[in-house]
């Protein structure tokens, strides 16, 4: 008999600075889990050697400023790494991955907030990724002010978070359009500016139905 293996799903969790999604995305390992499901937590930029090295260099404090451009092909280089190397084969073997962070941030950051044009980016997702994309995308919203003071005690600010608020506020909008745009879709919003647990409420709701 042949011994068909149930491909895992693929969910990216998106959100302003310090929203809460490396907390977030610990608990959802552990809802799964406690059903018998296996995940692979990972994280972009980064997730392998390589795609962390790539993540250094784009996160890295410099005088220089930084192409735009330069910032999205760097973005994308480490993201086809990641997909070949990391997600595509854990999804084979029937893991779920978990990833903080996915090709929506590049649009929220990138593309809303640096000016860059959609349509080039949607380009670049589709050279890289093909038809690949996420099952479900939960999107944690909060007010720029509370996910900054949340980041805060973190120590040194990287380069992002070396932004003024206007860009935040930006990407902040970028997302809350995302999971407005009605209809069927992949995305989930979440409201992040209230209490851990509440958060988790929220969160149990979605996965009830991925499962
Ligand atoms: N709903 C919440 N209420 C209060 N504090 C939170 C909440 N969610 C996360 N935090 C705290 O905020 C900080 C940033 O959370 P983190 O998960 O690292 O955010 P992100 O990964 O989005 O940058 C952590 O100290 C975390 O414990
Ligand atoms: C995945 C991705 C991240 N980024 C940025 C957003 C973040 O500021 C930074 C690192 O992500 P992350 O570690 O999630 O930051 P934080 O925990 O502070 O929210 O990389 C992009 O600009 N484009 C992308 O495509």
């Amino acid at each position: 008999m042949k011994y068909e293996i149930t491909p895992g799903k693929f969910i990216t969790f998106e959100g302003g600075e310090g929203v809460g999604k490396s907390t977030n995305i610990r608990f959802v390992q552990a809802w799964l889990e406690a059903r018998g499901i296996e995940c692979r937590v990972t994280r972009e930029p980064g997730g392998t050697p390589l795609a962390e090295d790539i993540r250094s260099i784009l996160l890295a404090a410099r005088d220089e400023s930084v192409d735009p451009m330069a910032e999205l092909l760097l973005v994308f280089a480490a993201r086809a790494q990641h997909v070949n190397q990391l997600i595509k084969p854990a999804l084979e073997e029937g893991t779920w991955v978990l990833c903080d962070r996915f090709t929506d941030a590049t649009y929220a950051y990138q593309g809303a907030g640096r000016g860059l044009d959609l349509e080039q980016i949607e380009q670049l997702e589709n050279l890289v990724q093909g038809g690949f994309r996420p099952d479900c995308t939960v999107i944690l919203d909060a007010p720029v002010e509370i996910g900054m003071s949340r980041a805060k005690n973190r120590g040194q600010l990287d380069r992002f978070e070396q932004e003024q608020r206007e860009f935040f506020e930006k990407i902040r909008g970028f997302y809350r359009g995302l999971a407005n745009a009605g209809g069927q879709s992949r995305y989930a919003l979440v409201d992040a500016s209230v209490d851990l647990e509440s958060v988790q409420e929220q969160l149990s709701v979605i996965l009830q139905r991925l499962v």
